[in-house]
């Protein structure tokens, strides 16, 4: 059976005054699955080796079973790790290797060589056990790594970019293979990754760590529907959202506006209340983001679509489709460092107290901005932008060239717009507009 793991504002600052990791709250539930992601140097190793004990927490603290794990040495807690590259016994066979836990606890020889036959069925390696790990591939070996962790069925499995050091193809294969050996064992699980893709296929839950910063806890869909900040919708999702630089317009009776560059998305004016919130951000700048899905090449819209004219610049293909990337004479946006936006302690877990806790913020941090004046069009647009890049999905089979004007479709269904610190203002807050 997992054990339950719940991190208390846990921080941890290196000797030197490096803080790796700042803060950070949240609760796995026995047996759960939770993926850490984050570029590299963003405290994802910290964190983990703050809860298997081999790090000590600056403060803050972590409870395993609802208990303090502070006094507990990691021989204590439990936990077993498998690392990128897991050190095996070079002389010893992969059997003794994946043995090796069960036998230096003295369990019998029957019921040990039982147990690693079954592991060794489970991660597809029977037939390799009479093998030194100098005669084994690299994925293999990892098999083997995996195997002498899962074996003695501990509480918790800590595993820290066990794949990276493999290829793509093999990586996707181990990757379902982990995942259903671990659900197996019913080890309360988390798995460290710097690779966004890895973490959307693997996570039920997916925590997204920047600058050692909880950014956001969610599932794959909630990370790439509704991401908190920018960082988050930029570090999810492949292509990756393109991100422009724009301002809000709002006149009072009217429709809104957005401008990026020289062009405009006019929004509905029917939009639900909730969205009509987005006026208070008048005249405000914003980061604009648009998902590949988000843009079609159509000269038709359709009621939730508005029009945008782009230029090809470059062609890419893919195979399955092609990549287009395109100007719209607007300014690419970089992604502001946000702080701290999600706390998963479980009294602020409430996704409603949540919806309007960050819908208050957002309204008061609006306020101080109320003394822009509320022109009733968008004022006269200056003449000269950088030149800005879309990516755009075209069918496989289209042909496109640099320098084709093509006409594009805004979904605006799929539009996201964040502040200029980086939180998502559009969508509000917890849902997708009805548009
Ligand atoms: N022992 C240490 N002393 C000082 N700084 C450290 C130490 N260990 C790590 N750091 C720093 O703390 C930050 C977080 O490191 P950590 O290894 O936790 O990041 P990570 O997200 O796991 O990175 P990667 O994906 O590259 O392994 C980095 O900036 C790193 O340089």
């Amino acid at each position: 059976m997992g054990s339950t793991i719940t991190l208390h504002q846990l921080s941890k600052t290196y000797p030197g005054g490096h803080r790796a990791v700042h803060d950070i709250s949240l609760h796995l539930d026995a047996g759960g699955f939770l993926v850490l992601l984050g570029p590299s140097g963003c405290g994802k190793s910290t964190l983990l080796r703050m809860i298997a004990g081999l790090e000590t927490a600056t403060s803050g603290e972590v409870l395993l079973n609802g208990r303090p794990a502070g006094e507990l040495p990691p021989s204590e807690r439990d936990m077993a790790m498998v690392f990128q590259n897991f050190a095996l016994y070079p002389t010893m066979t992969a059997a003794q290797n994946i043995a090796f836990p069960l036998a230096s606890r003295g369990d019998d020889e029957h019921t040990t060589t039982q147990a690693v036959n079954t592991v060794a069925d489970r991660l597809g390696i029977r037939s390799l056990l009479t093998r030194t790990p100098a005669q084994l591939s690299g994925g293999e070996r990892q098999r083997v790594a995996m195997g002498r962790a899962v074996i003695r069925r501990p509480s918790v499995f800590l595993m820290d970019e066990p794949l990276s050091s493999l290829d793509a193809r093999l990586r996707v294969r181990l990757r379902t293979e982990i995942l259903s050996v671990v659900r197996h064992t019913g080890a309360t699980t988390i798995y460290v990754t710097h690779d966004q893709a890895e973490a959307m296929a693997l996570g039920d839950r997916i925590a997204v760590l920047r600058d050692g910063l909880l950014q956001q806890i969610g599932t794959p869909d909630q990370l790439y529907g509704l991401p908190h900040n920018a960082f988050v919708a930029s570090f999810v999702g492949t292509p990756r959202i393109n991100l422009l630089d724009g301002t809000l317009y709002a006149p009072v009776g009217g429709a809104m506006t957005v401008s990026l560059g020289t062009q405009r998305l006019v929004l509905p004016q029917d939009m639900a209340h909730t969205h009509q919130l987005l006026r208070v951000l008048q005249g405000q700048q914003l980061l604009i983001g648009l998902r590949p899905e988000a843009l079609r090449i159509h000269s038709t819209p359709a009621p939730y679509e508005r029009p945008l004219d782009a230029t090809v610049t470059h062609v890419e293909y893919q195979g399955h489709e092609i990549l287009l990337h395109v100007t719209a004479d607007a300014r690419t946006a970089d992604v502001p460092h946000t702080a701290r936006v999600h706390d998963d302690r479980p009294a602020h877990r409430n996704p409603l107290t949540t919806a309007a806790r960050t819908l208050l913020g957002r309204v008061r941090g609006a306020l101080p901005h109320r003394h822009h004046p509320t022109p009733q069009s968008p004022p006269p647009l200056p003449g000269h932008y950088h030149v800005g890049e879309l990516l755009v999905r075209a069918r496989h089979g289209t042909t496109y060239r640099p320098g084709d004007r093509i006409p594009l479709l805004v979904d605006l269904r799929a539009l996201m717009l964040f502040d200029t610190s980086g939180h998502r203002v559009f969508p509000q807050p917890t849902h997708r507009p009805d548009l």
